[in-house]
């Protein structure tokens, strides 16, 4: 059994991020919600784009109005209207001002802008009542961002505040990593559909169902391939053509030692290179890894609760280090939280045991779901959120004590 970290590093290192140049699509911006960056965007346009007011006010040369007071207003002659997003026509001489609004564009000549409320209007002139700090509320052409600079840096994702940057950025066909393609298949005879009414000894492939959707939610492709029955023949086409199509293909089942647990043996049948066999986690044990030219495969305990914490554990930084993400948002992401109960450790592997994770007063606390803490049991993993880790040789945690907890949502 390979301790969990070293299996975690084996795992990282078989990884090949996408290719940025190869791998990459044109994808219209209204539809890059969640999707990565594969190139750098560089915008031809300064922002802001030209100097321009930050409030409702007057344009003004600093020098005219330098010495304003509420006892000594200084008098200038309004010669010029710009509303935003017109162009200023004139340039603003001695003992002028325009009038100028948020996010209008700053004439020739003024420097400098006078909120309104610091001044009183009278037809087309304006007194000054207070003096203002040179250069005051000028957002300045450049000073946000220079043209040509790098704008947005290759494997970040892509959300609401980027998408705003690329809009602004005029960048409408943005170029993302296309979607990793993930096959999934359940190996079993005892598996059907869950529209199938079940004979007695007969199981629903719940894992296909579970899997498919982590992988969604990861932003890749889901190749649903079903239920395989245990027979080397037809497991051994199954997985043979997933390895030819996926980037990564996931398996569930078949990886203990059971007669019908034939992954393995096939794996190394069809030329994969077997690099991990077994880690000391529970749940997750026979967790298989194998390495094929083109595609990672995942050999994933058939138990649900194994299925998913290996999947969590070492499948999802897999799949979001090969996706094109940059490794600040790959790593699996792990808190600490105060135990709300006692837990339970001991055995020769890192238990993760699951539950939620509340915040409270800005600190984390896990809540242990209740019932059966067993691999099999998929009932009370409904609203997992964070799974605690008991390192090997820890046999008890108590309530209130800290521990590391790996989020899951
Ligand atoms: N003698 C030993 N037996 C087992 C060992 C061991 O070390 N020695 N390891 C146990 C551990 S730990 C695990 S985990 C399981 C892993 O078994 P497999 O990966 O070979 O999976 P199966 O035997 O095919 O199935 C296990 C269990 O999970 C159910 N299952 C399978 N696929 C699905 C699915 N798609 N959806 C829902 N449930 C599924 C299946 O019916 C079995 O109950 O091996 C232990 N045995
Ligand atoms: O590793 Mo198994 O997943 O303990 O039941
Ligand atoms: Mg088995």
């Amino acid at each position: 059994m390979l301790p969990v970290e070293q299996a975690e590093s084996i795992i990282l290192n078989l990884v090949q991020p996408l290719d940025g140049e190869i791998d990459q699509e044109k994808v219209e911006i209204t539809q890059v919600a969640g999707r990565i960056l594969a190139k750098s965007v560089v915008s031809s346009l300064d922002f802001p784009h030209w100097d321009n007011s930050a409030m409702d006010g007057y344009a003004v040369r600093y020098q005219d109005v330098a010495d304003a007071s509420i006892d000594n207003p200084k008098l200038l002659e309004i010669i010029e209207e710009i509303p935003a997003g017109s162009a200023p026509q004139s340039t603003i001489e001695m003992g002028q001002a325009a009038r100028i609004f948020t996010g209008s564009c700053i004439p020739k000549g003024a420097d400098t802008i006078v909120i309104q409320e610091e001044t009183k209007r009278d037809g087309n002139q304006v007194k000054i009542l207070s003096a203002p700090q040179p250069q005051a509320f000028i957002r300045h052409q450049g000073s946000y961002y220079k043209a040509g600079e790098p704008l947005l840096t290759p494997g970040i994702p892509l959300d609401a505040a980027e998408i705003a940057v690329l809009a602004a950025a005029q960048c409408t066909q943005v170029p993302v990593y296309r979607r990793l393609r993930v096959a999934l298949l359940s190996t079993g005879d005892e598996l059907v559909t869950p529209d199938t009414p079940l004979k007695r000894g007969q199981l629903v492939d719940s894992n296909q169902y579970a899997l498919a959707t982590a992988v969604r939610t990861l932003g890749a492709e889901a190749m649903e391939l079903g239920v395989i029955p245990d027979q080397v023949n037809v497991l051994k086409k199954a997985i043979s053509q997933a390895i030819e199509t996926a980037d990564i293909v996931i398996s569930t089942g078949g990886v203990s030692v059971g007669d019908y647990d034939y992954v393995e043996e096939i794996l190394t049948e069809l030329g994969g290179t077997i690099h991990i066999q077994s880690v000391a986690i529970k749940p997750g044990k026979p967790l298989t890894v194998a390495k094929f030219p083109n595609c990672l495969y995942f050999g994933l305990p058939g138990n649900p609760v194994s299925a998913l914490v290996t999947f969590w554990r070492f499948v999802q930084p897999a799949i979001k280090k090969q996706s094109g993400l940059l490794s600040q948002f790959w790593g699996p992401e792990f808190v600490k939280a105060r135990s709300r109960q006692e837990l339970k450790g001991g055995g020769k592997r890192e238990i993760y045991v699951w539950g939620q994770l509340w915040l409270v007063d800005g600190e984390y606390e896990f809540q242990l779901a209740h019932g059966s803490q067993i691999s099999g049991n998929l009932i009370n993993l409904a609203q997992t959120t964070g799974l605690a880790v008991l390192p090997i040789g820890q046999s008890q945690i108590n309530p209130g004590d800290t521990i590391k907890v790996l989020k899951v949502r």
